[in-house]
C-alpha cells in the first residue's frame, strides 16, 4: 500500500541536530542549527521569559482554545515590533496580523493564502536562502524560482543582477526577501540598496514577502525592520512573517506572526478574515502557552525593556566571537581573509569551507556546521572557539 511512499531523507538543518545529540565526541560543537546558545553553551532561559513564565503559573489557568487568530497581545506585540508602536499604518488599521506557530506556521499560512488568491503568482527566494523557504512554499503548490543575490568571489550581493532579475518579473510575482541576518549568508542590503530595490518592486508590482527571524541581532530592533517600515512608507503590499523563536528563545514554544499590510481598512479586514479561514483548515488555533508569554513580556513596559536589552546582549555575544574567531584565525592560517566573519550581520557566517572540509570539520573534530558552510556563530563561545579556529586553520589547508 505505502511502498510507493519515498524515504525521507532528512533535513539539512535539523537532522545534524539528531547526529550531534548522538555524537560521543567529548569536544563536539554545534555550530549546525541556528539556534543561540550563552557562553556556557547553555541554551537561555531570558530574565524577562521567567517573569512571565512566574506570572502563568501562578494562579494556574484553563487552556480554552485560542481564536484563529491568536490573542490580541500577541497580535499586537508583532505589530508594534515589525512597525514600530503607534505606526500610521495601524492607526489606519491596514495590517491584518495573526499569531502563527513560530515563522515556520507564518510562511505556511501566507503561501497558501497566496496559492488560494493569487494562484499565477510565481514565488521567488535567493540564492541561497533557507532551505524551507523553498520546501514550504512548493508544499503549498507555488512554483519557486530563485533570484541572484550571494556572490561567492567577492562575499558580497550581486547586487546589479539581483535588480535587473527583479526588472524581468511579473506583476504579482512574490519575492521572499531577509530584511536583516539574511540566513544562510549573514549579508544583507544596505539601506540604499532597499530602496533601490523597493523601487523595482513597486515599479513591477510585485508582492515583497519578507521574513524576519532574527530581530534584534543584526543592528538593532528598528533598524533590523528598516526594508519592513521603507516598503510601508511606499505604499507597498508587503507580507512579513515574524519569529520569535530566536530573540524570545523560545523555540519549542513555536510563536510568530503573519502581518499583511493592505491598502485599506477594508482589504485589511478581507484579508484577516482569509487568513483566519487558512488557519483553520491548517491547525484551527495557535498554541496558547507561547503566546501569553509574548503578550505579558512584549506588552509590559518594564519587562519589554528588560527583553529588548536581553536581546542586544545576544547580539553583542555573538560579535564578540565574530571578531575573535577572525582575528584568531588570521594568525593560523596567513594571507587568507577572514573579513566576512565580521562584515557579516546576525546569527549565522558562510564560511566558505568546501563540503568536503565542512565534513572534515564533523568527522575528525566533532564540528557541526550545515553542509553548505553556514556557521552558526551562537554556537561558539571561550571554551571553544580556539578548538574550531584549529579545526578549521587545519581543513583549510586542504
Ligand atoms: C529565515 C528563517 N525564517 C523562519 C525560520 C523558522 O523559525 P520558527 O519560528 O522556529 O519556525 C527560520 C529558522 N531557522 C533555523 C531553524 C530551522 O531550520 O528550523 C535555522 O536556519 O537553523 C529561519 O532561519
Amino acid at each position: 500500500m505505502f511502498e510507493r511512499v519515498d524515504f525521507y531523507a532528512g533535513d539539512p538543518i535539523l537532522g545534524l541536530m539528531v547526529e550531534y545529540a548522538n555524537d560521543s565526541n567529548p569536544n563536539k560543537v554545534n555550530l549546525g542549527v541556528g539556534v543561540y546558545y550563552d557562553e556556557n553553551n547553555v541554551l537561555p532561559v531570558l530574565e524577562c521569559v521567567k517573569t512571565a513564565e512566574q506570572r502563568i503559573a501562578d494562579p494556574i489557568s484553563a487552556r480554552p482554545y485560542l481564536p484563529m487568530e491568536g490573542l490580541p497581545g500577541h497580535r499586537k506585540a508583532c505589530q508594534d515590533l515589525l512597525f514600530g508602536k503607534d505606526a500610521q499604518v495601524l492607526q489606519d488599521k491596514r495590517v491584518a496580523t495573526i499569531a502563527t506557530i513560530g515563522g515556520s506556521g507564518a510562511l505556511k499560512v501566507g503561501a497558501d493564502f497566496i496559492n488560494a488568491w493569487f494562484p499565477q503568482a510565481k514565488c521567488y527566494v535567493s540564492d541561497p536562502t533557507w532551505g524551507n523557504h523553498i520546501s514550504i512554499f512548493e508544499g503549498s503548490g507555488i512554483e519557486v524560482g530563485k533570484y541572484p543575490y550571494y556572490d561567492k568571489a567577492t562575499g558580497t550581493v550581486k547586487f546589479d543582477e539581483l535588480i535587473a532579475f527583479f526588472n524581468t518579473l511579473n506583476k504579482d510575482d512574490v519575492v521572499l526577501l531577509h530584511p536583516c541576518c539574511h540566513n544562510p549568508t549573514g549579508v544583507d542590503l544596505t539601506q540604499a540598496q532597499w530602496d533601490e530595490l523597493l523601487q523595482v518592486v513597486q515599479q513591477r508590482e510585485l508582492i515583497p514577502f519578507m521574513d524576519i527571524a532574527y530581530q534584534g541581532f543584526g543592528e538593532d530592533m528598528d533598524s533590523d525592520a528598516y526594508a519592513i517600515r521603507k516598503a510601508v512608507d511606499m505604499g507597498l503590499p508587503l507580507f512579513v512573517s515574524n519569529s520569535f523563536s530566536k530573540n524570545l528563545s523560545l523555540y519549542g514554544e513555536r510563536v510568530g506572526g503573519l502581518s499583511v499590510v493592505c491598502p485599506t481598512e477594508e482589504e485589511a479586514e478581507r484579508v484577516f478574515g482569509q487568513l483566519k479561514f487558512t488557519v483553520r483548515r491548517i491547525y484551527s488555533s495557535p498554541p496558547s502557552h507561547g503566546g501569553r508569554v509574548v503578550d505579558i513580556v512584549m506588552n509590559d513596559e518594564a519587562l519589554h525593556k528588560q527583553w529588548v536589552g536581553e536581546v542586544y546582549g545576544m547580539r553583542d555575544r555573538i560579535k564578540a566571537m565574530r571578531l575573535k574567531l577572525k582575528s584568531v584565525l588570521e594568525t593560523k592560517v596567513p594571507g587568507r581573509n577572514f573579513d566576512y566573519l565580521t562584515t557579516q550581520n546576525g546569527m549565522f557566517s558562510f564560511t566558505g569551507l568546501t563540503p568536503e572540509q565542512v565534513e572534515r570539520l564533523k568527522t575528525e573534530f566533532g564540528i557541526y556546521m550545515v553542509s553548505n558552510s553556514r556557521m552558526c556563530v551562537a554556537g561558539l563561545n571561550g571554551n571553544n572557539i580556539d578548538y574550531v579556529a584549529n579545526a578549521m586553520a587545519e581543513v583549510l589547508k586542504d
